[in-house]
């Protein structure tokens, strides 16, 4: 038998499904990366919105984290929502000893609007946390929160990219412009060179769910070896094609359809 490649997240939950470990866990499925969880936060929320959050323990979180690592290797990792700086600290001493590549979605605010981070803890993702990733993968008012700088047009996107990598020590930028008009453009900056990838924008509403979608898919690309850009590419035709057929479920913002990759043959 092939040997079977496996993938971590460490992020918070939604029971309605369509964001957080749940999209990380369904994304990791589809692409053959036997999936993995360590649980941060708890949160109650749905499509229109969260209702409320419960922290896990720092002892259990440690725990979980000593539970998955002594015990079944794996090829990748991403973060998700990590809410505050005791997490983070708890984290990052964990994660800097692995050797496999990180990714980083730098979850702050949920499409609805809710904050699902902390404002003091911001300063210490970036500081401490982002030098350790291979990619991290912000969204624009992301990106401008890890640089301080606005970001207007694709040009600034493209700037704040390397910034991210050359100032603030990541190994890769991908910053995407779900929240720009026209074209989906996302710029990936990997140290040496820019990538461009881009979508035609679709019309809807339902986005619950995109950015942790995308950056577990490029999780799990890299964790059967893929190198950057191919896991990127290959991420992007995978949260594009999930978009394009997202169910229109729930009052508010509809998660992705991670079903149709399937149907639509977006495989590894
Ligand atoms: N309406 C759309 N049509 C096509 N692609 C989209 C659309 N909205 C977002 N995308 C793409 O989806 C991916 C996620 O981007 P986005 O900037 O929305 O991340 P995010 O804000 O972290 O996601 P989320 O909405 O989950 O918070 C990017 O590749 C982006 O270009
Ligand atoms: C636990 C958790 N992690 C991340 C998101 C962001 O996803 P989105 O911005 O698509 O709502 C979320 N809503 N919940």
């Amino acid at each position: 038998m092939k040997q079977v490649k496996c993938a971590l997240t460490i992020a918070g939950t939604d029971p309605s499904g369509g964001a957080g470990i749940h999209a990380d866990l369904k994304t990791f499925q589809e692409l053959k990366s036997y999936g993995m969880s360590v649980i941060t936060s708890v949160v109650a929320q749905n499509t229109t919105g969260v209702q409320s959050i419960h922290h896990i323990p720092l002892e259990m979180i440690e725990q979980q984290l000593d539970s998955v690592i002594s015990d079944i290797p794996f090829q990748a990792f991403k973060t998700g929502m990590i809410a505050n700086i005791d997490m983070m600290r708890i984290i990052a001493n964990k994660v800097s000893k692995l050797e496999v590549p990180y990714v980083m979605d730098p979850v702050m605010v949920a499409t609805s609007g809710d904050t699902l981070i902390e404002e003091n803890a911001r300063n210490f993702l970036r500081k401490q946390l982002l030098p350790l990733t291979t990619l991290v993968t912000p969204n624009i008012p992301e990106a401008e929160y890890l640089t301080g700088e606005k970001i207007e047009t694709v040009h600034d996107m493209k700037q704040v990219a390397e910034l991210i990598v050359k100032k603030f020590g990541a190994g890769a930028a991908l910053v995407k412009g779900g929240h720009m008009e026209g074209e989906a453009i996302d710029f990936l900056y990997d140290g040496s060179a820019m990538h461009t990838f881009s979508a035609k924008r679709i019309d809807t509403k339902n986005t619950h769910g995109t950015g942790c979608t995308y950056s577990a898919a490029i999780t799990a690309y890299l964790s059967h070896g893929l190198p950057l850009y191919e896991a990127v590419k290959l991420g992007k035709h995978f949260v594009t094609v999930a978009i394009k057929h997202a169910f229109p479920l729930g009052a508010g913002h509809g998660p992705t359809n991670h079903w149709a990759t399937r149907e639509e043959g977006v495989r590894i």
